[in-house]
């Protein structure tokens, strides 16, 4: 059956700040004390959006969610009106208020994982939001992202919505940023990679030593189960923990496949040769070949991949068949990258351009080109089924800029936080959202 890929950005919240939660994220903890500007990394995002829908490619979006999240705060302990709950966190616990502040729903790579039709046993498509146990602010999105993803993909003949996994640290689960699938073909049968970080249940098993493995292989089990997927066509690998230890939380800051190319860094696995074996074996089960694209530590060393997001990027399929990189800013910025990627370019291989976007606002906090998208393969019939809201062209383009304009601060600091006025700046802007998108009642605040 054909099929393709489409691309669901994160639209940025109207609270995207810098609070400095992602212990092991580099950036985000290096950033803590900035102010943001909310305005701007919404326009960022919506620009990247455009100029890939431009380009043909399919472009969704998916909403961000209502933050200060109230619902949280009540449970743990703050009361009283909306305005007193934000105002007593503020006074009593403000890392907590920030924790519930932030943004971070706009990273819709850590959304969930999805596997497309062709792999799984009941021939539809399935989704299992991201419990992101591993940090508080971010084990806070499951419940909306379930309901933003279930509305955007509501047709239960082509779509299974799964529950997220058990919210304990044996079962961490951050979505589709470490999971990519490998195929010949989007509608073909493919091959689905986990990569986690350590193993939850055998306390033998080595891992990082400095920073948090966020992934467990128990979770990424978990999940090739409810998605009813071959085990022939299934590989776990282990992410090298050295390379947590250097800033790389999620295996899509270190690498990036798309159809049967897997770019990756020569240090990404605990074990990249028994990794590479095994894909190279599963791909060929399904009748293709695995197109390894290694960039040698020699020519860019783990830190600048972290510094430059050169492995955050988009791997995309233009309609020639060749493929396109979309990098972040960052990468030119980062000399030993930008050569590399003048050298890749030349070399006549698979990926055969590269764009370059302004992401800042996002990057500060960790979140590069592939961070901020979720990719669903989808035959025709799939796509006919998405709510057709949620696709970006000219005209939703220029609602959800203007939307934008309307609703978002430029500039959003930690003490603006306390600001009860943002909670009501946040709601009014998503229940307009909800009706521009069609998405019905997806947030607390909607629902009583
Ligand atoms: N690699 C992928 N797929 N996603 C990037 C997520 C970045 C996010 N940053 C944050 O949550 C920082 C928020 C703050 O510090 O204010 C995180 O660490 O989970």
């Amino acid at each position: 059956m054909h099929a393709f890929e489409a691309n669901f950005d994160g639209l940025v919240g109207p609270t995207h700040n810098y609070a400095g939660l992602s212990y092991g994220n580099v950036a985000s903890t290096g950033n803590g004390q900035r102010a943001a500007n909310p305005r701007l990394a919404a326009r960022q995002g919506l620009d990247k959006m455009k100029a890939l829908a431009d380009l043909g490619f399919r472009q969704g979006v998916l909403a961000p969610h209502e933050r200060p999240d109230v619902a949280s705060l009540r449970q743990l302990g703050f009361a009283g009106s909306d305005a007193q709950v934000v105002a007593r966190a503020a006074r009593e616990a403000p890392a907590v208020l920030a924790a519930c502040s932030s943004a971070s729903p706009m990273w819709t790579a850590n959304a969930a994982t999805v596997s497309p039709s062709a792999d799984s046993a009941d021939g539809r498509v399935h989704f299992t939001p991201a419990n992101l146990n591993n940090k508080f602010h971010r084990a806070i999105e499951h419940p909306t992202t379930g309901r933003v993803l279930a509305a955007t993909f509501a047709d239960p003949r082509c779509f299974a919505h799964h529950p997220a996994l058990p919210a304990h640290m044996a079962f961490g689960d951050e979505g589709a940023a470490n999971h990519t699938r490998l195929c010949a073909d989007y509608g073909a049968p493919g091959v689905q990679l986990f990569v986690y970080g350590q193993r939850a249940f055998d306390a033998s098993a080595n891992g990082p030593r400095r920073y948090p493995a966020r992934q467990t292989l128990e979770a990424s089990q978990a999940v090739a189960r409810q998605h009813g997927l071959n085990p022939a066509r299934v590989v776990f690998a282990q992410q090298a923990p050295a390379a947590i230890d250097a800033g790389v939380f999620h295996n899509d800051v270190i690498a990036v496949g798309n159809r049967d190319v897997l770019f990756y860094h020569q240090h990404a696995f605990a074990d990249a040769d028994a990794t590479l074996a095994a894909l190279a074996d599963a791909m060929h089960g399904v009748g293709a070949s695995l197109r390894p694209l290694q960039v040698p530590a020699a020519a860019v060393s783990i830190e600048d991949a972290v510094r430059s997001y050169l492995f955050n990027s988009q791997l995309l399929s233009r309609a020639d068949g060749r493929m396109l990189l979309v990098v972040p800013e960052e990468c030119r910025h980062v000399e030993p990258v930008w050569a590399y990627l003048q050298d890749l370019l030349a070399s006549q291989g698979p990926i055969a351009e590269v764009r370059v976007f302004d992401l800042k606002q996002s990057m500060q906090n960790g979140g590069g080109p592939a961070c901020l998208r979720l990719r669903v393969a989808l035959t025709a019939d799939e796509c006919a089924a998405v709510n057709p809201a949620v696709w970006i062209n000219d005209a939703r383009y220029a609602s959800l800029c203007a939307w934008v304009d309307r609703h978002y601060r430029d500039r959003l600091s930690a003490d603006d936080l306390a600001d009860p006025q943002l909670l009501q700046e946040c709601r009014t802007a998503l229940d307009e959202l909800t009706q521009l998108l069609q998405l019905g009642a997806v947030y607390p605040f909607q629902r009583g």
